[in-house]
């Protein structure tokens, strides 16, 4: 098995994206979580860019133990000095210079021939070399750079004593084929490319950053380079913890693995959306919040059945508890069932039929259902499951110039269908109204309370009413994603609990006493 160096460059390249500036401390935080990871060397900083950068290149530089630290330079003196200010204090101190070598980086941005590069690459090195046991030399937009040269300069600057030599694709131009190409051509055409580790950096403006790392290893390449959740100048890195994941899940194929702590990963993901505050899109790959989550009843079932039907990572190998089931409109009976069984009910089939078309109805209205919800709805379908009892089929409530009317359509114990309207001046006085009107008993409201089941804007509403009819002293509760529709159905489910009272059991004179003894009936 080929081993893989890992090299992270969150804080560096990452550092890079547009809008992201970390302060020591996050900077500190975040080394430590790659400690913890167990990447092989993290590139702390850029410390000819700013005393800034300077400081916290050479704080990580002090405490961390268990990786080696890096900071980039350009070709140029100054920038070494100012990196070896902050890298003497390492364990082993490790430069990483980059000098560009295309066609396009040599006439429009150096405004240097072919020949000034290699030189100005082999001085640069050897300089380094002076100062640091460890020299990675990067040839910056490697990937658009004439093979023969490319050859050149990485000869040259191995023979200077580059320790690493870098292949970047600066510009994520390449596809994986042709990346995977260079590597093999290096391998084969430099002679002393066995003095080396050979690297790879990849960006995505392709949308091939993981796709052309890989390719590299499959070539060759013995480091690999990347950042945590992809961040990065422009379209970013290569996303490290897919790389590693790739590695892992399909060891059979590339043959390689690295020394990482996977079950770190959701950790430093998390770690490093926060304080960068580049918020990781929920279908990512590895660190997602749905990249384990499964929502179709189809899905659902095959997880249950044998979890690697649908699931080809294990979320516990990132480092997550468990995958999610998530209920939803395109759930299905078996992960209803087992939910349920979690919650503590165990459904007969014909309960579990009965709140699977309750449920549908709701998860058309709801994006998705909580814990709570789904046992709002088990109680509410159970309350009414002994039939008898009047149901609201259609509600319609209007409100102008501060009279309310509602329209109503109940069914009633016999399954007859009937419709009424009645006003009132609040919407809910007008429901009540017509509901008494329609039912043909006087009813006087006692209780009102109204909450919220669960979390979100659309959450399901909960109401519970405590009323009195002719001595006798009812409670009736009722849930819906509507406050009105929830209104409307505790007043009818509190009829409904009146309407099946026996005089004699149940009248007692004390009706705070009736009142706990009906609630404690009607919710045990
Ligand atoms: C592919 C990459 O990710 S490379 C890393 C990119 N990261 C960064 O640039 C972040 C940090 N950079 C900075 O803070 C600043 O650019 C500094 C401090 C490094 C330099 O700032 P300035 O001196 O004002 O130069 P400026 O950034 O405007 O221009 C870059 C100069 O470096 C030169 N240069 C670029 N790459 C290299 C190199 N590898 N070696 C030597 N010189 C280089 C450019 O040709 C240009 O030189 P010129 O002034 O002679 O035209
Ligand atoms: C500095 C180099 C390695 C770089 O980030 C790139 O070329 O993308
Ligand atoms: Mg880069």
């Amino acid at each position: 098995m080929r081993k893989i160096t890992v090299f992270d460059t969150t804080l560096r390249d990452g550092e890079q994206s547009a809008g992201v500036n970390l302060n020591l401390q996050e900077k500190l935080e975040i080394a430590r979580q790659l400690e913890r990871l167990g990447v092989d060397i993290i590139e702390a900083g850029f410390p000819a860019a700013s005393p800034g950068d300077l400081a916290s290149t050479k704080e990580i530089a002090q405490t961390i133990k268990g990786a080696s630290v890096t900071g980039l330079a350009r070709a140029s003196k100054k920038d070494i000095d100012a990196a070896w200010e902050a890298l003497k204090v390492a364990a082993e101190p490790r430069l990483h210079v980059f000098l560009a070598t295309s066609p396009i980086h040599r006439q429009h941005k150096l405004k240097m021939s072919k020949d000034e590069v290699v030189a100005k690459a082999v001085e640069t090195v050897r300089y380094a070399k002076t100062f640091f046991p460890q020299v990675q030399f990067s040839a910056e937009d490697a990937g658009r750079t004439e093979l023969e040269f490319l050859r050149e300069v990485i000869t040259a600057v191995i023979d200077a004593g580059a320790t690493v030599v870098n292949i970047p694709d600066t510009v994520g131009y390449l596809m994986p084929e042709e990346y995977g190409a260079i590597f093999k051509y290096l391998k084969d055409e430099v002679p002393n490319i066995d003095k080396a580790l050979l690297s790879a950096h990849c960006h995505d403006d392709l949308g091939f950053a993981v796709a052309n790392s890989l390719a590299a290893i499959q070539n060759g390449a013995t480091q690999v380079e990347g950042t945590i959740n992809g961040i990065g100048e422009r379209a970013g890195n290569a996303a490290l913890e897919e790389i590693l994941v790739n590695l892992n899940i399909r060891q059979d194929f590339y043959q390689a693995e690295a020394r990482a702590k996977l079950d770190q990963l959701s950790r430093t993901s998390r770690l490093v959306a926060s304080l960068t505050g580049m918020q990781v899109p929920p279908n990512k790959a590895v660190v997602g919040a749905n990249a384990f989550a499964h929502e179709s009843g189809i899905h659902q079932d095959g997880v249950l059945k044998e979890r690697t039907t649908y699931e080809i990572i294990s979320p516990q190998l990132v480092g997550l508890d468990s995958n999610q089931l998530v209920l939803g409109k395109h759930s299905g009976r078996h992960a209803l069932k087992e939910r349920m069984e979690f919650l503590g009910y165990s459904l007969s089939e014909e309960q579990l039929q009965d709140l699977f078309i309750k449920f549908k109805e709701l998860a058309d209205k709801k994006k998705e259902l909580h814990d709570d919800d789904l046992v709002a709805l088990v109680h509410d379908s159970t309350l009414t499951e002994d039939g008898d009892v009047f149901k609201l089929d259609y509600l319609h409530v209007s409100y102008m110039n501060s009279i309310a009317t509602a329209t109503i359509r109940l069914e009633t114990p016999s399954g007859l269908q009937t419709e009424e309207a009645a006003i009132g001046s609040g919407s809910v006085e007008a429901i009540y109204n017509t509901i008494e009107k329609m039912v043909q008993m006087r009813i006087h409201l006692l209780d009102y309370k109204i909450r919220s089941l669960s979390k979100g804007r659309d959450a399901l509403a909960e109401v519970y009413v405590k009323v009195s009819y002719e001595g006798f002293v009812g409670t009736g509760r009722g849930i819906d994603h509507d406050v009105l529709g929830a209104s409307s159905k505790a007043f009818i489910d509190s009829i409904n609990r009146l309407r099946k009272m026996k005089k004699p059991k149940h009248f007692i004179e004390d009706q705070e006493e009736y009142s706990t003894h009906c609630v404690q009936d009607s919710f045990n």
